[in-house]
């Protein structure tokens, strides 16, 4: 068994479903303490967050990434339990494989081997590792990085290692992601008997025109760094539960991925211009969960790129599409900022997996990345 694989089984094993954390960072500290990282604990509530760092000078090379899990779903339809690792065909199973327990394991054993061939490396390395991704998102990497930014500590380069690649490992590099507006939106109407419909106002056939207009809606054609905009409406409510009452209100949780095209205030704004040309009486709640952000091409991406190519013979593509990630917090304080890491396939799923051969290849691009950015010239 390889090392990568090895850590990544006893990674799996460890119930961290979001926020829980489960022992995974004490694992991850004790191995890079080995290394002659400084590991300190950041916990908020109920979240549990390590900030690991190896040498004081800079430039930073951080490598980025999350112990919790998303809930299982019924474990009695997974083809072997969640928790117990699983190999099968050259895949191991188990929830956490590919997002993104085997990308953590694949950092580990990257930096060790690293740091044997070069323990005086050129600048800094650091595992930023929360346990608060899957989640809100409140109390891990945005903390983690408010506290770097209050005393001036700053990270050059970050790596996450979210499971970017589709169809082979490394074919994919995302160096940004789009912005996430979320809409929570009450229409009012007025209650009554569905046989006397004119003493009533009906919200959800008020509301129909408006969601109409807004799901057909073309609200960009993407750019050069981004896919287009898109609006999707995720959850809808409203009725007493009997057959016969109009409801008072109608609820709606709708969200727009946006490109640079627009700003969320813009969007805000253009989305209460159609409500209010549809003459509804409503609220509206935004909430902002990312803007979006890219990553130029820059000794980062090269230097990912490179590795990617030695390590498998290919060239990867740069893309920002897909959902956010924790980028979003670290990419505003001026860092360079990308993610690699396995194939997504099987990702949130029952029966998630991960391609054995993939952890040990992406443990080699990793030591790549290392190798180009903060090995002493004499030995890069
Ligand atoms: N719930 C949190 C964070 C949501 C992050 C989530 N990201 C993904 O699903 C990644 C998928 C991919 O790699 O494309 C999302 O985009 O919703 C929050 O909303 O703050
Ligand atoms: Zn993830
Ligand atoms: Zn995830």
């Amino acid at each position: 068994m390889s090392d990568t694989l090895d850590l990544a089984c006893d990674l799996i094993r460890r119930r961290s479903v979001t926020p829980d954390d489960a022992g995974c960072q004490r694992l991850i500290q004790e191995r890079l303490e080995a290394l002659g990282f400084k590991p300190e604990w950041m916990r908020f509530n109920d979240v549990t967050n390590l900030w690991a760092r190896r040498g004081d000078n800079g430039p930073l090379l951080a490598f980025a990434g999350h112990t919790d899990v998303v809930p299982t779903g019924p474990e009695a339809r997974w083809s072997s339990p969640p928790f117990e690792p699983t190999i099968r065909d050259g895949l191991l199973y188990g929830r956490g494989a590919a997002d993104m327990k085997g990308s953590i394991a694949a950092f580990i054993t990257a930096l060790e081997r690293f740091v044997d061939r070069h323990p005086d490396h050129d600048g800094s390395i650091a595992l930023l590792i929360t346990s608060d991704e899957e989640g809100p998102s409140v109390d891990g990497t945005v903390r983690v990085v408010e506290v770097l930014e209050q005393r001036c500590e700053k990270i050059d380069w970050c790596l996450v290692g979210e499971p970017s690649s589709e169809a082979r490992v490394g074919d994919i590099i995302k160096n940004g992601r789009r912005g996430s507006l979320n809409g929570r939106l009450t229409v009012r109407g007025r209650q009554g008997h569905v046989a006397y419909p004119h003493k009533a106002a009906n919200p959800i056939h008020l509301l129909g025109p408006a969601l109409v207009e807004l799901g057909a809606r073309h609200w960009d054609d993407g750019n050069e760094a981004f896919p287009p905009t898109t609006f999707q409406i995720s959850n809808i409510n409203g009725g007493t539960g009997a057959t016969n009452v109009i409801p008072g209100e109608v609820d709606l949780l709708f969200n727009l991925r946006f490109s640079t095209e627009w700003t969320a205030e813009q969007l805000q704004a253009e989305i209460v211009a159609i409500l209010d040309r549809h003459q509804l009486d409503y609220a509206i709640d935004w909430t902002v969960s990312a803007r979006p952000f890219v990553t130029a091409e820059g000794a980062l991406v090269e230097a990912t790129a490179g590795a990617i190519k030695e390590a498998t013979g290919n060239a990867p593509t740069l893309s920002t599409a897909g959902g956010t990630s924790d980028g979003r917090f670290i990419a505003p304080t001026g860092a360079q900022v990308v993610e690699l890491g396995p194939v997504n396939a099987s990702i949130h799923q029952i029966d998630e997996h991960v391609s054995v051969s993939d952890l040990d290849t992406l443990s080699v691009i990793y030591e790549g990345v290392l190798r180009r950015l903060i090995a002493p010239p004499s030995t890069s």
